[in-house]
């Protein structure tokens, strides 16, 4: 029977439910087979009866999908919105994006124009602190022998002004204005008349701070300095003037040299003076800083009587023998005392020649008196006599002689 039905209810059957396709295929049997009519009815109304529920499900199936379609509807609707949001705060994104790398361009273009010309005005102040060094080696090398003095005083002779210590310059403007001291130097009337010490020294407490501008004074008593170190100081100082720091208006017959660890201020950018002026520099008898370790020397000097007194008590750090003071350290003395004495006296000046004759050691933590007394000066040679006793005066440790040849600025820098 199922065999035989024609193609269209067959396909039919096929696209109806299940259930349905059951009922179908009686009732075609029923109509075809003419076989139990009534029976078929009934197992038709049974059928019939059995869609109702099935039906019901359906719909229930046929709602929850409708409903999960719409909310699907709902969910497609809110992530449509949430995607034109993202993109529209994705295109103020761009924007502000745009926006930003315009002004860092700008920024970095402004930055770089900054920087050029910082660059220029760095090179400009190079320049014009180099000029400055050559004016000063120019006038260092005239022919002149009283502007080679001068100019010798004036890197020398700064450091031993109380007035220096007052000046607070920072390095470069004081380079700045070595410019201003050129003027100064250059209407000086000991350029034209002669050497006048007493003026050259006020001369150079003029200068700007090369120099360091507070530092330690190592030249005033401290703790570690004996009684009889004290008594001799006190001694000395006693007949320096303390009405005034300046010392072209000191009255008294000896004036105490303040002694710093640092010679010359690093000045940045000078190819002549940075030659010179090293910041890490410091002074050979002054770099220890524990108290009567190494070096404690005080240095007088007589301008009337072209002398120096040099007070030293020498510290643990400087054995030789045991017990004893190193050999060397004598010589340093010497050379220090000497050398300051021969700068006072000739300018700038440099150790040509030291003869020492060590007679008795100088006992460790001892204190001694070197005394630097002129022998003769002849051209530019400064002929130098020294001599080492003890505290009374009733041993002599040891003796010297010191020569000093007067040199430029620019053969210091040559050297
Ligand atoms: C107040 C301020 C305080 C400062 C505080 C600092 C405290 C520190 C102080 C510390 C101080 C420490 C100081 C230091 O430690 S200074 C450091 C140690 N010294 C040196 O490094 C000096 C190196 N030498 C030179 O630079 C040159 O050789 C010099 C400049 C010396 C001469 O070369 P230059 O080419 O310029 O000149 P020249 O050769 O035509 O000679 C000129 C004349 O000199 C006579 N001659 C030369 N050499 C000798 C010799 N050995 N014995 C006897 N005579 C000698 C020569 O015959 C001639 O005489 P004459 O033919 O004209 O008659």
């Amino acid at each position: 029977m199922t065999a035989s039905m024609p193609h269209a209810a067959g396909a039919a059957a096929a696209e109806d439910p299940p259930i349905l396709q059951s009922g179908l295929h009686r009732s075609r049997t029923v109509t075809h087979g003419h076989a139990e009519p009534e029976s078929e009815v009934a197992t038709m109304k049974k059928t019939v009866m059995g869609i109702g529920p099935m039906l019901q499900s359906l719909n229930v199936m046929n709602e929850e999908l409708r409903k999960r379609k719409d909310n699907l509807l709902r969910d497609k609707l809110v992530l449509e919105e949430s995607i034109v949001t993202c993109n529209k705060e994705k295109d103020e994104d761009t924007t502000k994006l745009s926006e930003a790398s315009e002004s860092l361009k700008k920024l970095k273009t402004e930055h770089d124009d900054g920087k050029a010309n910082a660059q220029k005005e760095i090179e400009s102040l190079k320049q014009q602190i180099l000029d400055r060094d050559k004016a000063i080696c120019a006038l260092v090398d005239t022919t002149k022998a009283e502007a080679r003095k001068l100019c010798g005083l004036v890197i020398w002779y700064r450091i031993i002004t109380h007035k220096c210590r007052k000046t607070r310059d920072c390095s470069l403007s004081s380079v700045l204005r070595v410019e201003q001291t050129l003027r100064i130097l250059k209407t000086r009337p000991s350029l034209h008349t002669g050497f006048q010490a007493d003026k050259l020294i006020h001369t150079t407490v003029r200068l700007p701070g090369i120099f360091s501008p507070r530092p330690r004074d190592f030249s005033l008593p401290n703790s570690s300095w004996s009684p009889k170190m004290m008594e001799l100081y006190d001694h000395y100082n006693s007949q320096c003037d303390l009405e005034t720091e300046d010392i072209e208006s000191q009255k008294g017959p000896w004036i105490r040299l303040p002694s710093y660890n640092r010679i010359l201020k690093y000045a940045k950018g000078g190819v002549y003076l940075s030659k010179i002026m090293q910041s890490k520099a410091r002074l050979f008898t002054r770099n220890v800083y524990q108290v009567g370790a190494s070096f404690e020397y005080v240095i007088f000097l007589n301008k009337e009587e072209k002398k120096c007194v040099c007070l030293f008590q020498a510290g643990h750090l400087l054995e030789g023998p045991p017990g004893h003071v190193h050999g060397g350290a004598i010589a340093t003395m010497i050379d220090t005392v000497t050398g300051t004495h021969a700068t006072f006296l000739s300018g700038l000046v440099v150790t040509a020649n030291l003869n020492i004759n060590y007679r008795n050691a100088i006992p460790l933590g001892s204190t001694v008196i070197l005394e630097s007394t002129l022998d003769h000066i002849e051209g530019r040679k400064t002929h130098i006599n020294c001599k080492v006793t003890s505290a009374d005066g009733s041993k002599v440790h040891t003796e010297a002689t010191a020569l000093f040849v007067s040199i430029s600025v620019s053969h210091l820098m040559g050297m």
